[in-house]
């Protein structure tokens, strides 16, 4: 008889989860993810069902990691929102099975995950792609998101300027520097994050420097934008998965840009990371970036819990 799930509520995955155990985990997934090898990993673009009376959407994001036995999924609903609204833009819940015999082992909290995971790809991202001697880090959205961000930028790199739109210093627990508009955060940054809910572009070619990197989160429906046409042809862009970008990015879809590689192919080597260019990250995010933090968190969960 398989053991009941045990649940792992939000605080304790706050605890749990450390980005210097996370971010080498996740480059490893994200390279054997472009490999494409169905014996290793499975991972399909993730089934998204409207919530039309409350402008949202729930995604299902199932993967399976054969050879290091673990099986997942998340629920991850998310919505549009009006700025003010008290709402929450995301609430997500990863299970964790066991492949063998197909019990749940864990239900644990999505949101801390989902904060976290998202965040640390985009450090990679900008660990492969941006210029060396990067010096200002240029945040674009206030929100939880733009809180990992800062916070495990913080952490990885060292920048000398962070600026933000006003309301990014509430959150953080560092310096930024507060800007009236998106242009004035923007011109001359060597990295840009945007973890913003727009719909429609927000970040334009024209304010961004030639060769920065831009790491693009938001914008997760075929038909949401953050990035305008001109910063999506003129950039090289890479993606998480480039299936997933092909059904969901709005801002790849409707500009017609290529994505010339997934950061998969930049770490397994088969695609070059071009620093010397202006580089876009779309990210939609990845069910194997949950499967990977979840049993990183039920790991530690086990080890602390054999202890007491
Ligand atoms: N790529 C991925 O893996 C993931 C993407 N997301 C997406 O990231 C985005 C941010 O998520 P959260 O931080 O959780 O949301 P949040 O609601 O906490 O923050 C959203 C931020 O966007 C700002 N914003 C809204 N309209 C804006 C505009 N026109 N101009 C500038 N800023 C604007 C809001 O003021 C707020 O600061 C959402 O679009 C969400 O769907 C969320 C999770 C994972
Ligand atoms: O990967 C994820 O969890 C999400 N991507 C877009 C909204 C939530």
């Amino acid at each position: 008889m398989a053991n009941p799930p045990v649940i792992i509520w939000k605080d304790e995955v706050e605890r749990l989860l450390r980005y210097r155990e996370l971010i080498p985990r996740l480059e490893v997934a994200l390279g054997k993810f472009s490999w494409r090898d169905s014996a290793e990993l499975i991972q399909p673009v993730r089934t998204t069902v409207p919530l039309q009376k409350h402008d949202g959407f729930m995604g299902l994001m199932p993967a399976y990691m054969e050879n290091d036995g673990v099986l997942s999924t998340k629920f991850v609903c998310f919505y549009k929102r009006e700025d003010g609204s008290t709402l929450p833009a995301t609430q997500a819940t990863v299970v964790l099975l066991d492949p063998e015999y197909g019990n749940v082992k864990a239900v644990m909290d999505g949101e801390v995950i989902t904060d976290m995971r998202t965040a640390a790809v985009s450090a990679i991202s900008a660990k492969l792609l941006m210029r060396p001697g990067a010096e200002v880090l240029a945040i674009l959205g206030t929100g939880r998101q733009a809180l990992s961000h800062y916070n495990v930028f913080m952490e990885m790199f060292s920048f000398k300027e962070v600026r933000g739109l006003r309301g990014l210093e509430t959150p953080v627990s560092g310096p930024v520097t507060a800007c009236v508009s998106v242009e004035e955060a923007v011109r001359g940054a060597d990295v840009i994050v945007t973890v913003t809910r727009c719909t429609e572009p927000v970040l334009f070619g024209q304010w961004v420097k030639a060769g920065a990197h831009v790491a693009a989160v938001g914008a997760c429906r075929p038909n949401w934008r953050e990035l305008d046409d001109v910063l999506m042809k003129e950039a090289v862009v890479y993606a998480d998965s480039r299936e997933g970008a092909m059904a969901e990015s709005g801002d790849i879809i409707l500009s017609g840009a290529e994505v010339f590689a997934e950061l998969g192919d930049v770490i397994n080597g088969t695609k070059p990371a071009h620093r010397e260019k202006t580089t876009v990250f779309k990210s939609l995010g990845m069910g194997v970036q949950d499967a990977v933090s979840a049993k990183l968190v039920f790991d530690q969960w086990k080890a602390r819990h054999s202890q007491l």
